[in-house]
């Protein structure tokens, strides 16, 4: 039995590994090879049926369809830090380093806002 709390630890590694794998057999390595207009493309869908389950789910809709949309757009968001070099880690120190900014304090401190 493996520790859910670190599945995108594995899959970004499962990820990394299919980096010049073959397009046949793997789909990451598939996405990979296509560039980033493929899976930028299919993060913008999967962020679009996140939003379409969640609108379904507040008329009764089923809420396990948005945990399914929101998996597939952690998973494509995975391939995507794969390909810029980064990792779930690095998201997950700049969620930490957000730990106990409210954001309203934090548009408030922005010079842009
Ligand atoms: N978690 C996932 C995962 N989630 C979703 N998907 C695939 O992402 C695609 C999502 O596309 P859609 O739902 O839009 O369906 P589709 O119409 O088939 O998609 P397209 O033809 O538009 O690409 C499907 O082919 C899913 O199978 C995933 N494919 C792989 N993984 C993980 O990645 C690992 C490596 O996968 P391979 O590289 O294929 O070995 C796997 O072992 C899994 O752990």
């Amino acid at each position: 039995m493996t520790d859910s709390s670190d599945v995108l630890a594995r899959l970004a590694q499962v990820v990394e590994s299919r980096k010049g794998a073959d397009p046949e057999t793997s789909y990451v390595a598939r996405l990979l090879a296509k560039g980033p207009d493929a899976f930028l493309k299919k993060v913008g869908e999967e962020a679009a049926e996140v939003v379409m389950a969640a609108k379904d789910a507040e008329h009764g809709g089923p809420r396990e369809k948005i945990v399914a949309e929101m998996a597939d757009l952690w998973f494509h968001g995975l391939v995507a830090l794969a390909y810029f070099g980064l990792t779930p880690a690095d998201v997950l120190a700049e969620l930490e380093r957000r730990e106990g900014l409210g954001g309203l304090a934090e548009k408030a401190a922005r010079q842009d806002h």
